[in-house]
């Protein structure tokens, strides 16, 4: 904790501390109870314990307030008090926090309860998200299969939840105003401690647009030729059901049918694993030992007996992965439905990269527990995965026949990868531009629906299979919707991931600019001490120090800048305009027409 001076602040701050960290394990515990176990009783058990805590939280974040200890002339101290004298929803009436989270764990109890009946089998309707929808999602390339699964789903996650959403925005506003915000977009936006995080959004987002055009005009000249015209326009939106994700988020899973060179074998590696009789746990442990090699934390013992980490036959899970921090003697767990596969081998090592953040701040005071900047803990586990998912890595643990890859076949891999990271933020911009403009009321609530839609169609040109119009409410078939779970964090991930990349690759000695043979896309950080030293210095501060600061001292930014990203699929991009340009490829999109007012 902090040194120096006043040490009676500083005793105050251990003792307000220590109670903060013991009323979150209280609710952590009740929380995971709930999510590991959904029934009517956990969630108003999970529900009181929260309401129960939220008056002691707000008391004393209150009394740091009037004690004024934010004006003190120590830095660490006025950062505690800052950190210690915030307070978010609690801020309500008891009356009102209750109302706010039973709307919200009724969006995400439908949510975890939704089935699905059969494309095939239409008298079976027992099938859920993961891992039947998200399975026929993945492999179907039957355009009216999968605009069966998309409609049971948006039709039954998302539209029955309407008033729950709309309980929920205007809680979560008076909840911004009584904290002297103009409302919950504001507050979702302070806590990236950038006075210009929009602007500096927006920037980022116009600087990766370009790669993306040339990206979505060429996956949907690929699918126009597969499906046909008549199925997909070569030069309107893409209908997102046949991008093999629910939310068209990541095109990955849709590869075989895009992919630039057609010839060149891919490393399946889910049929690898499967041959290799790969355990759910063995994924797990694959992660571990990553995070090991680097002198990074390992597992505690408890984490193995305490996660859950496969779907139980016996009860409903909130299935959508998670990782929790029990905030005490490294209790740490995962709860996620895993599968053995390479989407869930990717889920691991973002977990994982969770975990290994807790881990390593758990010495901070209880506030400075967790991220200065919420993109950072989304980004940890996905740097690993940048090594873990390369030929050279894939190779090393046995994974894929060959380390280095061929210049067709490269171009394949990065593809492949663009897929995932360049396609999914226009995604992850519209689910917070969209929030953002409903807190602040810029969209009528008739209108709500139509919107998204909208929205969705001008950053990213993809579409519904179906018109949609106002009797249905689409936005809550995300989770991160129904589970109030703000989503800019895994844009600023998708940025700041680069950016650790390449710092953690130059000091692995595996990436020299300039040099065709230790390129970005083809570094693999495993068993650098040096690599994992200068994470594990990143991460320990937790967030006792400004974002800035800690990025600086590991990459040398002090912004998420795009420049590492742009840097690791410039190959990409130069192969892609030149492939549009001949193909004639028509870039860019208008507005969808499968809205209806
Ligand atoms: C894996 C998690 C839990 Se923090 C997740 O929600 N992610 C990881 C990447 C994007 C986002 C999503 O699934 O929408
Ligand atoms: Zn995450």
């Amino acid at each position: 904790t902090c040194s120096g001076d006043f040490p009676e602040v500083r005793d105050f701050f251990q003792r307000e501390g220590e109670l903060l960290r013991q009323r979150r394990r209280e609710e952590f515990l009740a929380a995971w109870d709930y999510n590991t176990n959904v029934t009517e009783e956990n969630r108003l058990n999970m529900i009181a314990v929260s309401a129960r805590n939220a008056v002691e939280n707000l008391k004393a974040s209150q009394l740091v307030r009037t004690k004024k200890y934010k004006e003190l002339p120590d830095p660490c101290l006025k950062r505690l008090a800052e950190y210690a004298g915030e307070i978010g929803a609690e801020i309500l009436s008891s009356e009102d926090f209750n109302t706010m989270l039973n709307a919200v764990s009724s969006m995400q109890s439908n949510y975890a309860n939704t089935k699905v009946c059969s494309y095939k089998d239409p008298k079976d309707c027992s099938l859920t998200l993961e891992p039947h929808v998200q399975e026929r999602l993945s492999n179907s390339r039957d355009p009216k299969e999968l605009a069966h699964y998309w409609k049971e789903w948006y039709d039954k996650a998302g539209t029955p939840m309407r008033d729950n959403f709309a309980k929920y925005i205007e809680l979560s506003n008076k909840a911004a105003k009584l904290n002297n915000f103009t409302s919950a977009a504001e507050y979702w936006v302070h806590m990236y401690e950038d006075p210009d995080f929009e602007k500096n959004l927006d920037d980022v987002f116009q600087a990766i647009l370009p790669l993306y055009r040339e990206l979505h005009g060429y996956v949907r000249q690929r699918l126009s030729r597969h499906y046909g015209e008549e199925i997909v326009s070569p030069n309107g939106n893409i209908p997102m059901h046949l991008l093999g994700n629910m939310w068209g988020q990541q095109w990955d899973e849709i590869i075989d049918l895009i992919k630039p060179f057609p010839n060149k074998p891919f490393v399946d590696v889910t049929a690898e694993m499967e041959k290799q009789q790969y355990s759910v746990r063995k994924l797990f442990e694959l992660g571990d030992e990553f995070f090991q090699s680097l002198g990074m934390s390992a597992l505690p013992e408890s984490f193995w007996n305490l996660s859950v980490i496969e779907k139980p036959k016996d009860r409903t899970i909130v299935c959508h992965a998670s990782a929790w921090d029990f905030y005490q003697d490294n209790d740490v767990r995962i709860k996620m439905c895993t599968e053995v596969d390479t989407h869930y081998l990717y889920v691991v090592h973002h977990e994982l990269g969770h975990i290994q953040y807790y881990l390593q701040y758990e010495k901070q005071p209880t506030v400075f527990r967790g991220a200065p900047n919420p993109g950072f803990h989304e980004a940890v586990g996905d740097v690993i995965a940048l090594s873990v998912s390369s030929a050279k890595h894939l190779n090393t643990i046995g994974l894929a026949p060959q380390a280095e890859l061929d210049e067709e076949s490269r171009i394949n891999e990065l593809f492949r990868t663009s897929l995932k990271k360049i396609v999914f933020l226009p995604f992850a911009y519209t689910m917070d531009k969209y929030r953002y403009a409903v807190f602040r009321n810029e969209i009528d609530e008739h209108n709500w629906n139509c919107a998204f839609w909208q929205m969705r169609s001008e950053y990213s040109g993809i579409e519904p299979p179906i018109s949609r119009n106002d009797s249905d409410f689409d936005p809550p078939a995300k989770y991160h919707v129904s589970a109030d779970v703000e989503y800019l964090r895994y844009f600023a991930a998708h940025i700041f991931q680069f950016q650790f990349h390449k710092a953690m690759c130059s000091k692995a000695g595996q990436y020299v600019k300039g040099d065709a043979h230790q390129t970005l896309d083809n570094c693999d950080i495993y068993k650098s001490k040096e690599a994992g030293s200068a994470f594990s210095h990143f991460l320990t501060a937790g967030a006792s120090r400004h974002w800035t600061e800690v990025l600086k001292e590991f990459t040398g930014d002090t912004t998420m800048d795009p420049a590492a990203l742009l840097e690791y699929f410039e190959p990409l991009r130069v192969w892609l305009k030149e492939e549009n340009r001949k193909e004639k490829v028509k870039i860019g999109w208008g507005l969808t027409d499968k809205v209806s007012h």
